[in-house]
């Protein structure tokens, strides 16, 4: 039965033991103490958890399914990675789901996996955990289909090491696993947005919004995760940072649940082989129930125009 699961679904219940061995490495890469900082650009930094947590899940993921296209962050090296890192194992919930026609007989050459072994990399180093997650997106043909967001310091203030993170998990067409769908509060609007790599055009597309609140936090992934969650009604980033990895597994997610994401101008992001990795148009999520065209409608030109 496991066994001759599609592939679609094989790929999301290895994604989720992948992405819990790579959340250890980042508490355990955090507890040892020397984070290995690198700085690959402005504002833009890497640590021993990044690389060490792509290895992981790269090299898991392409001992199962080694012609199936793995694009990560943290580009490759060829290190060995010690064997403790390299998991096999499926989690045996998702193998039992039905899975969509449409999705049945997908070839490994349809199939992209967008890796973000560390998203929050910059909260991450400033000791705000709960802000940290790990990103598997499953990309067929030009869409994302599906997804999982490991947030490896779940509950951490009160949690012990043994029970500390959670794994959420969506594929469209199918559902969503490992949290409580909610939506967000009627009658007032709550944006949440970066808090590490504002702008001016950041802030003036959060002006023409007028939300009753903002909230600024790390990560691609727990911004759509305050969507899914019922705390934000929308995530405005009128900014060109973001890439495919950051977006692909919380779309996946999102968009199972009822949820929309594309960029300022309301164009969907492609996560095909070839597209470029840089979400150069922006990014706009909305929680289920929320009027997507509304936000673009007010966004004004002049922060679009910024946007290709
Ligand atoms: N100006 C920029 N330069 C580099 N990366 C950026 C960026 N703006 C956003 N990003 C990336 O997009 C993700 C979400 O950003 P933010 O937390 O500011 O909302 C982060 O992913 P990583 O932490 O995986 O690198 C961040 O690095
Ligand atoms: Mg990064
Ligand atoms: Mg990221
Ligand atoms: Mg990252």
């Amino acid at each position: 039965m496991a066994q001759s699961a599609p592939l679609v679904m094989r790929l999301v219940a290895s994604s989720i033991t992948a992405a819990n061995r790579a959340g250890k490495i980042i508490r355990d890469v955090m507890s040892q103490g020397d984070l290995g900082i690198v700085e690959k650009g402005k504002n833009d930094l890497q640590t021993e958890a990044d690389r060490s947590a792509q290895r992981c899940i790269v090299t898991s993921l392409s001992r199962q399914f080694p012609s199936v296209t793995i694009i990560g962050e943290e580009g490759t090296s060829n290190c060995e990675v010690p064997s403790d890192w390299v998991v096999t194992d499926s989690d045996p919930q998702i193998l039992q789901l039905a899975c969509p026609d449409e999705y049945q007989n997908i070839q490994d050459d349809d199939i992209v996996v967008w890796v973000d072994p560390l998203d929050g990399t910059s909260e991450y180093t400033q000791g705000l955990l709960d802000h940290v997650t790990v990103l598997i997106g499953i990309a067929v043909g030009d869409r994302a289909v599906g997804g999982v967001i490991h947030q490896p310091y779940y509950n951490y203030k009160t949690a012990g090491p043994d029970d500390m993170g959670r794994t959420l998990w969506g594929i469209r067409g199918v559902g969503v696993g490992g949290f409580e769908p909610q939506s967000p509060p009627q009658g007032k609007r709550i944006i949440t947005t970066t808090r590490s790599h504002s702008t001016a055009a950041v802030q003036a597309a959060l002006d023409a919004l007028q939300p009753d609140e903002i909230l600024r936090v790390g990560g691609a992934g727990h911004k759509v995760m305050l969507l899914m969650e019922g705390k934000a009604h929308a995530y405005v980033f009128a900014s060109a940072g973001c890439k495919r990895w950051d977006t692909c597994a919380p779309e996946a997610i999102l968009v199972a649940m009822g949820g929309q994401l594309s960029d300022m101008h309301g164009n969907s992001y492609s996560y095909s082989r070839d597209t470029p990795h840089q979400n150069t148009g922006g990014v706009l999520g909305t929680a289920k129930g929320e009027d997507h065209a509304w936000y673009l409608k007010n966004l004004p030109d002049a922060v679009r125009q910024t946007l290709l």
